[in-house]
């Protein structure tokens, strides 16, 4: 739609009667203007979605990472003797689980002995409420969709009973230490210790907060960063470049040790900018896991600054920075805006004429993602333990066409990426998910 109005820097979309109007921001500079405290909104517009209060946790070099890190590459191990295809997707899935899990509560959920049926049953709960919304593309009203309505409400119930159950334990334990100690969480620095710190009395609506933020937490953080590590270890497998860089990067790093332990050991020394936008490039450029909206109160008389000066009134509007435009805007990042290049980041010549605000993979200003510092970090680490160590090759949809002798062909067009018969896609589970989970093969690199 975009392209066909000459990708104009706003778009209104009148979505009347079924919701508010809303306008699509194709531009950073307004994205900007649209998610930065002011007078009127201290903490930014309000977003459309219920508003989370701001949970603030210290995340420092961690040994999680490493742990859950080194049962993935186990698995992937396994899974290149055998050859079989798999989805990656449900492989990056149950590791940020279980990275997730340990962060936001200290439990070990076991996502990743699902196969062995050791996974705790939150984890059990939370995949069924997913797979709930699988396959619904169309969001029916309720009436229209009774079975998964009540499917999806008997799941939420049953999580909500997991966590307020996890929050009474945890909150017992804090307040016996508490008592034995007179210190609050001790060394722990989990978002619930640190939420529940100061909770002399757990009343029925601390209860309903934290349980709140324990979802939102555990959805948002595993979510998103399984769809990175997945198109990220995709796009390597089909730009031969970009993989002898990064491999190069890792040498460089590490030394000629590509063993597992040796990396996952050196976790808060990964803080490369190179090897992290290297990972977001394709995800937060062309394919975002997800969106933010801002709903605009009427009588608001909110304003934003056009390119061209004037300025233009958004009072009553949904607001949605379309990350997809905004990452791809051939003003910002020249002719090959649409390429996937993730050396554009690393290059002295283009990274210093990259505006900050042209980078929203997380957003920007006071609401912006709580969870980034993780997510980066878990990538690093993910990517430096894998890259060197495996060679993935895409099956079915997006998998690279080869020649008679069974070599993937180059395409000049594409910046030396290999050809695909046919573009993988993203479909909506809940948020974009790669359409066939990312079905792939994985072998130990040569
Ligand atoms: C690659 C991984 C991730 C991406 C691309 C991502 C992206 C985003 C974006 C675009 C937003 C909306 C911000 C806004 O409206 O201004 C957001 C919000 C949020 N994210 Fe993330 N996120 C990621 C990982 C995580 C992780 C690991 C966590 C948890 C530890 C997390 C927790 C949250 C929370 C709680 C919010 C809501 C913040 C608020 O409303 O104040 N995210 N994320």
């Amino acid at each position: 739609m975009s392209q066909a109005l000459g990708r104009p820097s706003l778009m209104f979309v009148d979505l009347r009667p079924i919701s508010r109007p809303m306008v699509v921001v194709g531009d950073h500079n307004i994205a900007d203007q649209l998610t930065r405290a002011t007078p009127t909104f201290p903490t930014s517009p309000p977003k459309s979605s219920r508003s989370l209060a701001r949970l603030q946790y210290m995340m420092g070099p961690t040994p999680i990472f490493s742990t859950h890190g080194l049962l993935f590459i186990e698995r992937l191990e396994a899974l290149s003797k055998t050859g079989d295809s798999f989805s990656l997707m449900k492989l990056t899935t149950q590791l940020t689980f279980d990275v997730i899990g340990k962060v936001t509560m200290e439990a070990d959920l076991g996502a990743q002995h699902d196969s062995q049926g050791e996974a705790d049953d939150l984890v059990q709960s939370f995949e069924a409420l997913v797979d709930a919304y699988n396959g619904d593309r169309l969001n029916l009203p309720w009436r229209l969709n009774p079975g998964k309505t009540r499917r999806r409400a008997a799941l939420s119930i049953c999580i909500t009973n997991m966590l307020q159950n996890i929050v009474s334990r945890k909150h017992a334990s804090l307040h016996d230490k508490k008592g034995e100690e007179g210190k609050g969480t001790g060394s722990s620095r989990s978002v619930l210790s640190m939420a529940l710190q100061d909770v002399e009395t757990l009343t029925p609506r601390v209860m309903d907060e934290t349980c709140d933020q324990l979802r939102t937490f555990l959805f948002a953080g595993h979510d998103a960063t399984a769809t990175l590590l997945s198109w990220a270890l995709y796009e390597l497998s089909r730009t031969p470049r970009a993989l002898r860089a990064i491999r190069a990067e890792l040498d460089t790093l590490f030394g000629g040790d590509a063993s597992p332990t040796v990396i996952a050991r050196a976790d808060g020394s990964l803080a490369t900018d190179a090897l992290h936008r290297r990972c977001h490039q394709r995800n937060a450029a062309f394919t975002p896991p997800g969106g933010t909206a801002r709903a605009i109160p009427p009588g608001s008389g909110l304003t934003v600054r056009m390119p061209d000066g004037h300025q233009q009134c958004l009072d009553g509007l949904l607001v949605y920075n379309c990350q997809s435009l905004i990452h791809t805007d051939p003003n910002t990042f020249g002719p090959s805006a649409g390429d996937f290049a993730p050396e554009r980041w690393l290059s002295a010549d283009t990274s210093g004429s990259i505006p900050a605000g042209a980078w929203r993979a997380f957003e920007r200003g006071p609401r912006n993602c709580i969870g980034q510092e993780l997510a980066n970090m878990e990538a690093r680490v993910v990517m430096a333990l894998t890259a060197r160590r495996f060679d993935f090759c895409k099956v079915g949809l997006g998998a690279v066409v080869r020649d008679e002798d069974g070599r993937p062909r180059l395409d000049a067009a594409q910046q030396g990426r290999y050809q695909v018969g046919e573009e993988i896609y993203m479909v909506r589970q809940i948020t974009s998910k790669p359409a066939d989970g990312m079905m792939i093969t994985v072998g130990l690199a040569k």
